[in-house]
């Protein structure tokens, strides 16, 4: 949880003077987006993504997938539908497989999703491939993944701490077969074996070994695109033992995939319903999805929402009221900044639970939402996995965000209700949502 070294300019996040009531569409998913672009680089034909998220770790993404000789072209697609529904024109991704390679050198900046998930590619890949990014990314877990990897045939050199930097020296193939991981610190580890196990020479059997197991709808959702693509994938779900997932080795299709909304993303817009007494509609929200952000729907009706979803999209209402909640997050971790600003804000303490493993999110999490909540005058202190929020009349000041997109939409979220909240370096909102502020303003200017 350093803070940056430069501090960047303070974003005064607005005040709300009155009840919000707009329609905000959303970006694509960052988790599907991401996933998408993995399977698609692994199949055995071309595919499309339309509507991709557009945002740092998309990107990142992106190029990595480039430098090992994945065609990625960006078009603005004019097709009137695909399969999935109604696109009209946009933009999308055309991906061309092609015989992954090195050397190359990939940024994985501070994603997650980039550093977890490419590392099991480049093992495919015929080269080395060399791993690095943000300082950040050198103290978030990846140990277990690496020695899975070399448990599955990988070589790898890292300098020993099981982190970042490091680099895969591709073989052209991988022989997988079974591995036990312990993904208590982060579910991306699971996720990071099973979508590119088809092309594995075994396929792979991956038991989770921890105590713990965070982020649950993330899974589901790897197997669910995987299965999509082509794959046969056996889960605890599909009668399977608990805590092993099997994929099967075989070709996966190229697909026509329309990218879901961010869920995560909209989180700040709903809250904003919810803090002021409004109405905020978010168009094209799936009926039926993994991302944990579908959560929100219960989550802030306890808090003291309502809402309705029908083919306008969902639409979230506040009733003026705030109540604060005692909710177990494990399955829903990255939703945890922005509930915590809501229930800064509630008129009962909350407890959130079940998110130990947000310590080695993109800061310390619990840490920094303690910290800045309490500099503007609140009450939070640290469990040993979650927070307690006991909330207290709040005042302005500056609330720092660690290079944490989730930090800066969170202070955002209490800035609509309390007067001279600055923002330091909003512009980290870039990692998922590169227009949030525009989006934010534009929010309360009712369009
Ligand atoms: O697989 C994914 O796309 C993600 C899984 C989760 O990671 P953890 O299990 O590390 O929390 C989530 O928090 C992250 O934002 C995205
Ligand atoms: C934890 C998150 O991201 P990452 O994919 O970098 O883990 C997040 O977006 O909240």
């Amino acid at each position: 949880m350093t803070e940056s070294a430069v501090h960047p300019a303070l974003w005064p996040a607005p005040h709300a003077t009155g009840a919000v009531d707009a329609t905000v569409t959303v970006p694509g998913s960052k988790s599907v987006t991401n996933r998408a672009l993995v399977l698609a680089a692994l199949a055995a034909e071309p595919g499309w993504l339309r509507r991709p998220l557009r945002s740092r770790d998309t990107l990142l993404m992106a190029e990595a997938l480039r430098s090992m000789g994945v065609g990625i072209e960006e078009t603005v697609s004019s097709s009137s539908s695909v399969a999935g529904g109604p696109v009209g024109s946009g933009e999308a991704w055309r991906i061309i497989p092609n015989g992954l390679r090195g050397p190359a050198t990939v940024d994985v900046g501070n994603a997650g999703t980039v550093m977890r998930f490419l590392p099991p590619v480049a093992a495919l890949a015929d080269g080395p491939i060399r791993f690095d990014g943000d300082p950040r990314s050198y103290e978030r877990p990846l140990g277990a993944v690496i020695t899975a990897l070399r448990a599955l045939g990988a070589r790898i050199d890292d300098d020993g701490r099981g982190a970042l930097p490091l680099t895969v020296f591709g073989g052209g193939a991988l022989d997988g077969g079974r591995v036990e991981i312990d993904a208590s610190s982060s579910s991306q580890f699971v996720s990071a074996l099973l979508l590119s196990a088809p092309r594995f020479n075994q396929g792979v059997e991956v038991r989770h070994v921890g105590s713990t197991l965070p982020s649950l709808p993330h899974i589901r959702m790897t197997v669910d695109m995987l299965r999509a693509i082509g794959a046969q994938v056996d889960t605890p779900e599909s009668g399977g033992e608990a805590n092993v997932w099997r994929v099967t080795p075989g070709a996966l299709l190229g697909r026509d995939l329309v990218v879901e909304p961010d869920l995560s993303n909209a989180q700040p817009f709903l809250a904003a319903a919810l803090v002021t007494g409004g109405r905020v509609t978010v168009p094209d929200w799936p009926e039926r999805t993994t991302q944990p952000g579908d959560a929100l729907r219960e989550i802030f009706t306890a808090m003291g929402g309502t809402y309705e979803l029908t083919e306008r999209g969902l639409t979230f209402t506040g009733t003026g009221s705030v109540h604060g909640i005692d909710w177990d997050l494990s399955e829903v971790g990255e939703l945890t900044p922005g509930i915590a600003a809501v229930a800064a804000l509630a008129d009962s303490p909350s407890t959130l639970r079940g998110v130990a493993h947000l310590r080695l999110h993109e800061t310390d999490r619990l840490a920094a939402l303690t910290k800045e909540i309490n500099g503007l005058g609140g009450d939070v202190t640290e469990t040993a996995d979650g927070l307690h929020i006991r909330p207290r009349p709040l005042h302005g000041g500056t609330f720092h965000t660690y290079d944490d997109h989730r930090m800066a939409t969170a202070g955002s979220i209490i800035g609509l209700a309390v007067k001279g909240v600055e923002i330091e370096n909003v512009e980290t909102t870039a990692k998922t949502l590169p227009d949030f502020p525009a989006m934010w303003s534009d929010m309360l200017a009712g369009n």
